[in-house]
């Protein structure tokens, strides 16, 4: 990527080319069509270009609905200059197998596209075409953009049907997902200065790093999910790279920061697990909020909190002590 300069008006680096379902979940971003965009040949760039400040936020995909945790963001956010995280997206994903006109299902030996997306047509590439091989690709654009050129080592690409179209590359079968409905679930990131609103349904991201390996470790963390009455959308676990067996955990927990259940949890994971990362809370895509439970709502955890403080001023904690 090159070293964009900043004008007027927001700017966002993205994992690109053009194209690219990220791009895709950048344009659902209110005022991000007439916004600079930037594209990003990696996850890392992306993401670097926030850390330097030459661009205002990034979009990197995190999760889909199929395959899973995006690795290499879910590593590139867990380490190095803290970043936050300001909203997600959700993007319906639909791949088509495209080519070079003139070229048939026969013809084709080598297919190119992003590892998650190869990982969600397996099924239909193993029935239709089963003596094709994978050519990785940065991401499903940057294959069928590869078509366009003369180098290109392989006779296909799996993309988008809007990429395909826009560079006139041949359809040779649509919808070629192994799961209809499939989903990848988009992250905005910017600097740690941005905490959004709490909105009544967000979400909050963690990294924790298991504190060290004793038995019940993993289960002291989730108990202070579950104590405060926090659910859980996603966790997993994701080496660190320092030596074999030593691992965080990449959480996504229903609520916001401000919340006071999940202030309460992160506070009890911070005594446990010191190097905890906070990589933001923000509204949820899907704008479901969770069921509170009585006894971890605001309310409760500040009548709990007004009650023990009457007692450390000497009253009974129900009468009010001298102040
Ligand atoms: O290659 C792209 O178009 C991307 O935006 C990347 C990506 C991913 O990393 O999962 C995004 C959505 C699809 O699930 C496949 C690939």
């Amino acid at each position: 990527m090159t070293g964009p300069t900043r004008t007027d008006g927001p700017s966002y680096a993205y994992l690109g080319p053009e194209g690219t379902f990220t791009e895709a979940a950048l344009l659902q971003v209110p005022g991000a069509d007439a916004a600079r965009r930037v594209p990003a040949a990696t996850v890392g760039a992306a993401l670097d270009a926030v850390r330097a400040r030459s661009v205002d936020a990034a979009m990197v995909p995190i999760e889909n609905s199929v395959e899973g945790g995006v690795s290499a963001t879910l590593d590139a956010i867990a380490v190095g200059e803290p970043l936050r995280i300001l909203r997600e997206e959700l993007v319906p994903i639909t791949f088509v197998l495209a080519a070079r006109p003139g070229t048939t299902l026969d013809g084709v030996r080598r297919i190119a596209t992003h590892g998650h997306a190869w990982a969600q047509c397996r099924n239909w590439v193993d029935a239709h075409v089963p003596r094709a091989e994978y050519f990785p690709s940065s991401s499903t654009a940057a294959a069928a953009f590869g078509l366009a050129g003369d180098e290109h080592g392989y006779d296909a690409a799996i993309c988008s049907p809007l990429v395909a179209e826009r560079l006139g590359l041949a359809v040779l079968a649509a919808d070629i997902g192994d799961v209809a409905d499939a989903v990848t679930r988009f992250i905005l990131v910017g600097t740690p200065d941005a905490l959004p609103p709490r909105t009544g349904a967000d979400k909050t991201t963690l990294v924790i790093p298991l504190p060290d390996d004793h038995p019940g470790a993993l289960m002291q963390i989730l108990d202070q999910f579950a104590a405060r009455g926090v659910n859980l959308s996603r966790i997993e676990s994701r080496p660190t790279g320092q030596f074999l067996g030593d691992y965080f955990f990449s959480v996504d927990a229903d609520g916001h920061v401000e919340d006071a259940r999940v202030a309460d949890a992160l506070k009890g994971l911070h005594r446990i697990s010191p190097g905890l990362r906070f990589l933001g809370s923000y509204a949820r895509a899907d704008r479901r909020s969770p069921a509170v439970e009585r006894h971890t709502s605001d309310d409760a955890f500040e009548a709990a909190d007004a009650w023990l403080e009457g007692i450390v001023r000497g009253g009974d904690g129900d009468r009010p002590g001298r102040s």
